[in-house]
């Protein structure tokens, strides 16, 4: 294997149960029109869990999987962007405990809204290629988006959140699928999108009891107009596939799976599928909508699901879209190379 070569040596997701749409709608919880508007079907909804414990059980079943032991990591990435559980505290320490109790090496949160885990994934490229003596790198993410301060149903209408974990370890060992290309874009004059014109506070949910992401929009639009934030959105989403088609040297025609983010279905229409001129059935559009969007996860949760069913095999490109509030998109291309032992049909 040639130095720079990297390779996704496991996955992992670990997900609690979940909640039909429409027991959701008879507990009060979603009304008919957003079940309608965003077509999902069920929701991993967290009971007693927390956002860092079921990164961690992600993490310690991708480190099973994948026959990693501590001390081959050489640093952990959490993503994350709820809250943790705690008001000051190091959340990435926590998966560390608890899943490589051993590790001396560096465990960093990294934040950056729902692209976090693309963000934390090209960060591990980067640190590992930096030097040759650095061999695997874990990255996790983890959210639970509850009540009193989030309404999963109505806190971005378009989006129905979900909690859950996600891990990827990524080396220069042979792994099941080959980091071919990594290319991020970002449009900060969309950054207010997600603030509107609330005041800077001092402390969390000084503005409102529970977020409202529909109000910061719709007073950020009054200056910046839908058409305008639309045309931006589609221009850096099609910048940032090209660039990582490129750099893979492959074409969109290449790819045979497009791990989406967990938007409702109108988002996922009009931001990708259309922009994009991809077909729904190459997606994971039939997983995310029953799963609901894991904050940083989603892409590492579809990756994990279409390689885990057995959906995605030898020879197989995906291509992992991510986006987050900021705005900041990621594209990766992935080429699947061996089908793993815990994957349906090995
Ligand atoms: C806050 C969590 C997070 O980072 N989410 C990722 C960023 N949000 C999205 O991509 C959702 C889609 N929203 C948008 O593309 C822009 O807000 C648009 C372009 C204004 C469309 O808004 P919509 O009409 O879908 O509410």
């Amino acid at each position: 294997m040639a130095g720079d070569e990297l390779y996704v040596v496991a996955s992992a997701t670990w997900l609690p149960q979940r909640m039909s749409i429409e027991d959701a709608i008879a507990a009060g919880m979603c009304d008919q029109r957003t079940a309608m508007a965003t077509g999902v079907s069920s929701v991993a909804i967290a009971g007693s869990e927390h956002a860092p414990e079921m990164a961690a059980r992600a993490a310690e079943s991708a480190m099973r999987r994948g026959g990693v032991q501590p001390d081959d990591v050489d640093v952990l990435l959490h993503a994350s962007f709820y809250y943790q559980g705690h008001d000051l505290w190091a959340p990435a320490s926590y998966v560390q405990r608890r899943a490589m109790s051993t590790a001396t090496c560096p465990a960093i949160s990294v934040g950056q809204v729902s692209n976090g885990g693309m963000a934390a994934l090209e960060l591990a490229r980067a640190y590992l290629l930096a030097d040759t003596t650095r061999s695997a790198a874990l990255i996790t993410t983890g959210d639970k988006f509850c009540p009193p301060g989030f309404d999963r149903f109505r806190s971005d209408p378009g989006t129905v959140y979900a909690d859950g974990g996600t891990a990827v370890v990524l080396g220069r060992t042979m792994g099941f699928a080959r980091l071919l290309s990594l290319a991020s874009v970002s449009a900060p004059d969309l950054e207010g999108m997600h603030r509107g014109d609330d005041p800077f506070g001092a402390a969390p949910f000084s503005h409102r009891s529970t977020v409202d992401l529909d109000a910061c929009k719709n007073a950020f639009l009054a200056g910046y107009t839908a058409s305008m934030a639309t045309a931006r959105v589609r221009s850096s989403l099609r910048q940032v596939v090209k660039q990582a088609l490129a750099a893979a040297e492959v074409t969109q025609a290449d790819i045979d799976w497009f791990v989406v983010p967990h938007l409702g279905s109108r988002r996922l229409r009009t931001g990708y599928l259309g922009p994009l001129g991809i077909d729904e059935e190459r997606t994971t559009w039939d997983y995310s909508r029953a799963v609901g969007h894991l904050g940083a996860g989603d892409p590492f949760a579809g990756l994990d699901h279409l390689v885990a069913s057995g959906r995605a095999g030898p020879g197989d490109h995906l291509m992992l879209l991510g986006v987050g509030a900021g705005f900041t998109w990621s594209a990766a291309i992935i080429r699947i190379i061996d089908r793993p032992t815990w994957a349906r049909g090995s």
